[in-house]
């Protein structure tokens, strides 16, 4: 996406076979997606006051107020330039620093939207959407995070005043992690324990005001900081997660989000005819984002690594001619490759996953609530399998990249630090998979009963089929048809599940059994979401793709998906008698001989995220391959090359070298 001076990878570029513009387009989701992207992304990077490749050497005041003034900044652009909110969320996007503006539009505002009524909805989303208050998702206790139902803040119904007092009783009642509490949100949906009449009625969350908004004091009662700092020095410290206690904090009764259930000035508490999961609405929401997101994070990292594979040379120079590009060792390939497909793979999964969503919003608005299970077990799912996915192949790519990728200006030091909580926040991903589990074993209880199981889960309905069917493959070719590839799949997934729910019948308590199970049921989960990823991929395919040569370079990255997962869990292929020995020997080969095809057209594969370096924010990613340079002078940029003798010479070196010559000389 850069222009200027020298190429080095431009040999690289001529040597690939498909349209990359049209690959862009594939990859944004649209032309029009596109063209927000590139002009956004752009804007961005030629604007000094979205700079940061200073933030590792600030302090945390400084680094927290320099997030501060671009999300001001940010906030300024956006209005005068008259943004759309697609363009807004692209800008923020590429601004590429956590703050709690992402905490305000990606949960507290779709918190309200979720679970309040009209009513609420009318009065508080203007104030948020101008920013006029600034909101935060407080949810995660000091004692509890993964255990909803375990909070123990409360917000007991006071029918003489018409008000609800929430009290944080114990210490680990405390709030503890929400983004943007610390020090800046002024409002915050937290949830609490509804108490009315004594009467304990589970967890809502409830609009409460923290701070002043003619001061930013905290308001009486309120007691409220930073939680410290996290791992990694600049990373998500730009970030103000907070601690938040409340001592009897009054607030008028009609801030509890009362979409679900609602008190009336007399007391009564009344269930609507929505079900009581819409509290945990704005989880789903944002676990489908994170989804997408792990598509970005892990595609960014993959452009680093390839195009430094590319540059990168050792060994093997013939008759004093260049040295072996580490792009082109089969190792090399066998561990970047299959994160190249990935990210494609993540990225489609996450395309289909906002539609499903879509779907879902518009039905629950329609009172329709049957697809609700499908949506949490699929955004659980698809959002530990890709964070955990996408966590793992950062580091790898650090390591593709050698000893340079340790260095921060590698970028891939920080994007590892940032990108590492995804596996833990909005749900644990170990915890995740166990609703997943929960899913399935009640798809697999049903079957027979002549409830069809539909949606992710449909391949179920052929269970017979998949329960004895033996895999077709008896070349290495066949190992490029999509229905041998997809049988094998759901063939595993559905005899892993299978086998799960055989033992767990043996406990008489089916409680018990889970736990006792529940390491083989989080992987019969994994079985279950890679499915789905493989098969959306496929689908992907079925699509009408222009572009010279685009569809193929898809279909190839589809079948090196597929075929290295198939590789990694074979053992699960294996022991279920999906496919025999020599089936997953051909797929092997199957898979060497789609890296030979990969490589050629590698860099342009990675052009076609279209990220500048700005966003990119790695010296062994640049766009032109001008590494060695730039690492070079960047070195001296350092602040322990300020001087050439460092401070503290005559404090601590000086003694003890003359110490050492001293004892030389005795
Ligand atoms: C542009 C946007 C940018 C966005 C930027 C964001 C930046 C990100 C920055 C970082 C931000 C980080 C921000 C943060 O981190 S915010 C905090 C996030 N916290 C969590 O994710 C907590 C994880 N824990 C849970 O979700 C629950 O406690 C679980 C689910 C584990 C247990 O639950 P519970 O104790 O109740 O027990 P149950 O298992 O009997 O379940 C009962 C029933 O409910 C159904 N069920 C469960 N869950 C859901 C659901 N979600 N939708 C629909 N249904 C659901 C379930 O299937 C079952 O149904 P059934 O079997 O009875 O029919
Ligand atoms: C950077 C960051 C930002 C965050 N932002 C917010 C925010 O804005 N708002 C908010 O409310 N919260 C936020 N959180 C909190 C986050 O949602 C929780 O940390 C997360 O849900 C995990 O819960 P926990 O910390 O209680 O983990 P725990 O549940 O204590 O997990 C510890 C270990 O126990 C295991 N475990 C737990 N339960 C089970 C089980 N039933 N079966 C098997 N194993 C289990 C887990 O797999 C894990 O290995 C944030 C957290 C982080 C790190």
């Amino acid at each position: 996406m850069e222009g200027g001076g020298v190429d080095h990878l431009a040999e690289e570029r001529q040597k690939s076979r498909f349209d990359v513009d049209e690959m862009k387009i594939v990859w944004a989701g649209s032309r029009h997606a596109f063209e927000v992207s590139d002009r956004v992304a752009r804007l961005v990077a030629s604007d000094p006051a979205f700079r940061k490749d200073n933030r590792n050497l600030l302090s945390r005041k400084e680094l927290f107020k320099n997030t501060l003034r671009k999300a001001a900044y940010a906030w300024k652009r956006i209005m005068e330039l008259r943004l759309t909110e697609e363009e807004a969320a692209k800008l923020r996007f590429f601004i590429d620093e956590p703050a709690y503006t992402d905490l305000h539009w990606g949960m507290f505002v779709p918190a309200i939207k979720g679970q309040g009524t009209e009513e609420q909805q009318q009065k508080w989303l203007p104030l948020a959407y101008k920013m006029q208050i600034i909101g935060c998702y407080a949810q995660t206790e000091l004692g509890h995070g993964s255990n909803v139902q375990g909070l123990e803040t409360t917000a007991t119904f006071d029918p003489q005043t018409d008000e609800f007092i929430i009290n944080s009783p114990t210490l680990t009642s405390s709030k503890w992690w929400p983004g943007g509490l610390g020090k800046v949100s002024t409002h915050a949906v937290a949830y609490a324990r509804l108490i009315v009449n004594g009467q304990d009625h589970g967890v809502h969350g409830f609009i409460v005001q923290l701070r002043s908004l003619d001061d930013h004091m905290p308001l009486p009662g309120i007691t409220v900081g930073d939680i410290g700092m996290k791992f990694g020095s600049g990373a998500y410290n730009t970030m103000d997660n907070g601690v938040l206690r409340f001592d009897h904090v009054r607030i008028p009764r009609n801030q509890m989000l009362m979409r679900v259930l609602q008190v009336t000035r007399e007391g009564k508490v009344v269930q609507s005819d929505v079900p009581r999961q819409l509290i945990y609405g704005t989880m789903v929401y944002v676990r489908q984002t994170i989804v997408s997101d792990a598509s970005s994070a892990l595609s960014r990292a993959v452009c680093i690594a390839t195009r430094y594979s590319a540059v990168r040379r050792q060994f093997g120079s013939q008759k004093g001619g260049p040295e072996t590009q580490v792009i082109d060792y089969k190792t090399q390939q066998s561990r970047l490759f299959p994160l190249l497909a990935s990210a494609y793979a993540f990225r489609f999964v996450g395309e289909w996953l906002k539609w499903l969503y879509t779907d879902v919003t518009q039905r629950l608005q329609a009172n329709d609530f049957s697809t609700l299970p499908e949506a949490h077990a699929c955004t659980a799912g698809l959002k530990s399998l890709t964070t955990s996915a996408t966590a793992d192949a950062i580091e790898e790519c650090r390591k593709l990249c050698g000893g340079h990728g340790y260095l921060t200006s590698s970028g891939l030091p920080e994007l590892f630090a940032v990108y590492i909580p995804a596996c833990t926040y909005e749900g644990d991903n170990t915890v995740l998979l166990l609703q997943v589990a929960r899913f399935l074993m009640k798809t697999v209880s049903q079957l027979g009963s002549g409830k069809q199981p539909v949606g992710s889960t449909a391949y179920m309905s052929r269970a017979e089929h998949l329960m004895q069917c033996r895999c077709s493959a008896q070349r290495v070719e066949d190992w490029l048809k999509p229905d041998v590839v997809l049988e094998a799949f759901e063939a595993r997934a559905l005899r892993m599940s299978v086998a799960c729910a055989q033992n767990l019948s043996k406990f008489s308590n089916p409680e018990e059994g889970f736990a006792e199970l529940s390491a083989d049921l989080a992987e019969a989960a994994i079985a279950h979401c890679q499915l789905i990823v493989v098969s959306k991929f496929v689908e992907k395919l079925q699509q009408d793709i222009p572009g010279q040569g685009v569809k193929q370079q898809l279909q190839t990255l589809c079948f090196v998906y597929s075929l290295h997962l198939l590789h990694k869990h074979q053992g699960d292929f294996l022991s279920t008698g999906c496919i025999t020995p020599k089936q997953a020997s051909l797929a092997n080969e199957q898979l060497r001989s789609l890296y030979s095809q990969v490589r050629p057209n590698a860099i342009a594969l990675v052009d076609a995220f279209n990220y500048t370096d700005h966003y990119l924010g790695s010296v062994l990613g640049r766009y032109d391959g001008n590494v060695y340079p730039t690492l070079y002078e960047d070195a001296w940029k350092d602040p322990l090359n300020d001087s050439v003798v460092p401070d503290g010479y005559h404090e601590y070196l000086r003694p003890v070298l003359k110490q050492q010559l001293r004892n030389a000389r005795l």
